[in-house]
């Protein structure tokens, strides 16, 4: 599991996560919500071992680091984090092609609902919606003990929003550890009974 206990994360001065305390258990999916500003993406950072905290310890399966390809992260702008040099085709097949394994590139697409056509297309060449499939199809390729999800349907519609909450559903139920960032009270009722609410305090 990867466990935060009392983290304090400081930009400029000012506290933006003031002693946090989270879970995130392999099999179980943790929301985290909260509003705009909160230090929800900074939370979400500290435990991908991405923003080191000020104060508080984080521990990926009881280990100081997290281990190699055991985390990824679902962005909430998969155009900011996609090489746009790469098609979806190598974006979806990295994740194998470093462990030099192959995979079934037709169910993965299947799974998530991404046309197979697509995957020769560059990023600026495609929705965000459909960039944001070809993400969850690297992720299932991926195969991480942890999946930290940053706002996975803003900006999906209703249909795309079902299938998305299905598959995280669903990767939870296979075994992997899910942390859902989202503002919307909704998606985060239906994904995760246990929540964490990031609150806004006064910064010192
Ligand atoms: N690298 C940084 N340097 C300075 N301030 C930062 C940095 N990253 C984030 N912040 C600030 O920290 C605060 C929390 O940002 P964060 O993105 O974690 O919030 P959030 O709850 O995810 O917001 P939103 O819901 O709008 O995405 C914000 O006030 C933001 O301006």
């Amino acid at each position: 599991m990867i466990e935060a206990r009392n983290v304090t994360v400081t930009y400029d001065d000012t506290a933006v996560l003031k002693q946090v305390s989270v879970t995130i258990t392999p099999g179980t999916t943790t929301g985290i919500t909260g509003p705009s500003g909160v230090g929800k993406t900074t939370l979400l950072g500290v435990l991908a071992g991405l923003v080191q905290p000020h104060t508080g310890t984080v521990t990926w399966d009881a280990q100081a680091r997290p281990m190699r390809g055991s985390i990824a992260l679902l962005a909430q702008h998969p155009r900011l984090v996609c090489n746009p040099r790469w098609t979806l085709g190598a974006i979806v097949a990295e994740p194998a092609a470093i462990r030099r394994k192959s995979i079934d590139v037709e169910a993965v697409c299947d799974r998530v609902g991404l046309d197979t056509a697509l995957l020769r297309r560059f990023p600026a060449q495609v929705s965000d919606g459909q960039l944001q499939r070809a993400c969850l199809a690297r992720i299932l390729v991926q195969q991480p003990l942890y999946i930290l999800c940053d706002e996975p349907t803003s900006m999906l519609d209703p249909i795309a929003t079902r299938d998305v909450m299905r598959l995280l559903t669903a990767l939870a139920a296979d075994g992997a550890g899910l942390a859902v960032v989202s503002h919307d009270r909704a998606v985060i009722d239906a994904l995760a009974p246990e929540h964490l609410e990031l609150r806004a305090h006064i910064a010192s």
